[in-house]
């Protein structure tokens, strides 16, 4: 149904905390049994068991719990997740784990941006923001060790990979899952084990994953998992582009393309919001401009453009992700589309090339809800 894509709407996007203000040192570090009673501050755990014990703790006192998992180089999005999740919940906890089974062999997990000391210092001012708004508290962060999250195997990124794993078939092979076929494999069985680990009262989950929302959704309900998904808004820069930890490998001209993305599903919604309900009368104007853009891209010279590969706009259904030809106005649909910005060819002499100078391959994915139109 419809009603199961609603993004939380409201201020959790409204006071995005500047990177130049972390200042608060990292505290309580908590790897073995040992536990402080139940505090205002975070502590960190990096095993199972102090967190588990803490959480029944939690539950004893009803205390409820909001979990936001991350794979750390927090940005503002992030901060929008654990504001929502505070002002539902007394305690916070983030997760902190990039998950290797997530990235398929030949993808990014090498260089995958890790930030650990400035997200502390950014937890740290953003619970104190919590603190002065008498909201519920980052209490808890988690930032196992692969071995503690795959106990028996070690994580196995190959198709064929030996290991236990959720998998969600077809809603997790395609449009993300075409392109990267463990992708939410990996994704469903890593919250399958952080929810098990944490028992949260509710997730936290972002729309600019927007696949990964229905993945999520699809976990709770077909394994029954006593727990509540909550799905944020996109938080954007001003000009639409959408936030996202692998923002810092564009660089300036690779940024400046690459807000195509945005633009095209925007030009698609204002299709249906003028009240165009088929396929061809809505993607039209999405696939021109992405066209147009690369076509004006390419014309440029090495040393000026930035080019880029459309992996897909598509336009689904909200619940199975799979693609339609009509848009039921009483369901709505998710627009979506994923970007490939390609290394720059000619990186010039004092270019803000970004981090890996221009060369790493950054995909960028957005979506636009269209709500139903009753
Ligand atoms: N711009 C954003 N607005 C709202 N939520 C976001 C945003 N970016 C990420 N999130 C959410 O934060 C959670 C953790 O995401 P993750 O740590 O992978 O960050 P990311 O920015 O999505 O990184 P990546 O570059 O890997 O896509 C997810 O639920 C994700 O949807
Ligand atoms: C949900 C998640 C933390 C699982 O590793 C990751 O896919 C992410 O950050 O979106
Ligand atoms: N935000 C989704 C995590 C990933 O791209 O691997």
């Amino acid at each position: 149904m419809a009603g199961t894509l609603r993004v939380l709407t409201g201020s959790c996007l409204s006071r995005a905390l500047p990177r130049a203000s972390y200042r608060i040192p990292v505290r309580n570090v908590v790897s073995g049994a040992h536990l402080r009673p139940l505090s205002t501050s975070t502590q960190i755990f990096h095993d199972v068991a102090p967190l588990r014990k803490y959480r029944k703790d939690l539950l004893l006192n009803k205390r409820t719990v909001g979990l936001v998992p991350t794979m750390g180089a927090l940005h503002n999005g992030h901060l929008s997740l654990i504001r929502q999740a505070a002002a539902e919940n007394t305690d916070v906890f983030v997760t902190v784990y990039v998950n290797p089974t997530q990235f398929g062999l030949n993808e990014d997990l090498a260089s995958y941006p890790k930030t650990w000391e400035a997200d502390m210092q950014m937890l740290g001012v953003l619970d104190q923001e919590l603190a002065s708004a008498g909201k519920g508290r980052v209490t808890a962060v988690f930032a196992p060790s692969t071995k503690t999250m795959y106990p028996i195997l070690p994580p196995d990124s190959s198709i064929p990979g030996k290991g236990s794993f959720v998998e969600m078939r077809p809603l997790g092979q395609l449009l993300e899952g075409a392109s990267r076929p463990v992708f939410f494999r990996g994704v469903a069985t890593v919250c399958l084990k952080l929810f098990n680990i944490c028992t949260p009262d509710r997730v936290y989950f972002g729309q600019k994953d927007i696949q990964q929302t229905v993945v999520i959704r699809r976990l709770v309900k077909d394994f029954h998992l006593d727990t509540e998904v909550r799905i944020c808004p996109t938080a954007r820069e001003k000009d639409g582009l959408a936030l996202s930890s692998r923002n810092v490998y564009l660089g300036t001209r690779r940024r400046n393309v690459g807000i195509v993305l945005n633009q095209s599903l925007r030009k698609a919604e204002a299709q249906y919001k003028a009240g165009k309900r088929s396929r061809g009368d809505i993607l039209w104007p999405a696939n021109d401009h992405a066209d147009k853009t690369l076509f004006e891209q390419d014309a440029l010279l090495s040393s000026e453009r930035a080019r880029f590969e459309v992996d897909y706009i598509s336009l689904a259904d909200p619940d199975t992700m799979e693609e339609i030809e009509e848009v039921d106005a009483t369901r709505g649909a998710i627009l979506s589309g994923a970007v490939k910005m390609l290394p720059l060819e000619e990186p010039q002499e004092g270019e803000e090339l970004g981090v890996g100078g221009g060369q790493i391959p950054v995909r960028l994915i957005d979506n636009i809800v269209l709500e139903p139109a009753l």
